[in-house]
């Protein structure tokens, strides 16, 4: 049995395996970490391995402290991962692109692959039928745009996610709902369709914190996994220990 812990810029997820199947999974605060991990461990007694894929700020010893209790591994850009990096600057691409690109080559072999992930950033991760990553682009997710607009700016006002009313916002609220939401849709609607029309046959996974709520709103249809990169994570420590 495996937990595997993805630290991302804004929250911490955790996944309990046994196999492939997903048998729990956990949302929580970096503050929280070290009474989370111990919860899930005493929850599931059988756990052999602690994988973690982190682009957050949180120090190892956050993890290392439970190396008396199983082994602890971070996914680093030195494992090996199952598709040939094409990316031009492979050293400074983020551990959770790399992951979500493993999962979707292991997960659906030799297919044209494009990996969405709705976070604190948006990311578009391609991965071609020959198993080569190729690369993608990094945009800001849903909470960025409302919280960038209002900290850089005199007048806009800090608003939570929201579904917009219409179209066209007919007030300050309803036009930052608008521009954030819609704007997103059709960014990754805009993507998507671009995507397509290089691609005959291609595979799109949408994941992320805000994977539901934006999947309902696309014009693509796309089924939305928001564990995929918890799950992706256990595909790749499996390789990882099978390719060793
Ligand atoms: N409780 C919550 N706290 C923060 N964001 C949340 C929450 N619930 C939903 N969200 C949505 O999730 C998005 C952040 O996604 P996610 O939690 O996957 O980011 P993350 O932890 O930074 O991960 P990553 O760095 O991999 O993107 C925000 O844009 C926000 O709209
Ligand atoms: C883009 C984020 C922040 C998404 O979590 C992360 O993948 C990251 O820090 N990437 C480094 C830059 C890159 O991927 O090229
Ligand atoms: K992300």
């Amino acid at each position: 049995m495996i937990v595997t812990v993805d630290v991302g810029n804004t929250r911490i997820k955790a996944a309990v395996f046994e196999g492939d199947t997903l048998l729990e999974h956990f949302v929580f605060d970096k503050i929280e970490l070290a009474e989370n991990i111990q919860k899930i461990l005493e929850k599931f007694q059988a756990i052999v391995h602690l994988v973690v894929s982190s682009v957050g700020d949180v120090d190892k010893k956050s993890f290392l402290v439970f190396e008396n209790q199983l082994e602890v591994h971070f996914v680093s850009h030195e494992d090996i991962f199952p598709f040939t990096n094409n990316y031009g600057t492979p050293k400074t691409l983020g551990i959770d692109r790399m992951v979500l690109a493993a999962g979707a080559t292991l997960l659906y072999p030799n297919q044209n692959r494009l990996i969405i992930d709705a976070g604190t950033c948006v990311t578009y991760d391609f991965v071609d039928e020959n198993n080569v990553y190729q690369g993608g682009a990094i945009a800001p997710g849903l909470r960025l745009r409302y919280e960038s607009m209002h900290h850089f700016t005199a007048k806009l006002p800090l608003l939570s996610l929201q579904s917009p009313e219409n179209f066209i916002g007919k007030s300050t609220s309803q036009s930052i709902h608008s521009g954030v939401v819609n704007g997103l849709v059709y960014e990754i609607d805009g993507f998507v369709d671009e995507y397509k029309a290089s691609c005959k046959n291609i595979i799109i996974i949408l994941t992320g914190g805000d994977a539901v709520f934006l999947a309902k709103r696309l014009k693509n249809t796309i089924f939305a996994n928001s564990n995929f990169l918890l799950e992706s994570l256990n595909q790749t420590f499996q390789y990882k220990i099978k390719n060793d």
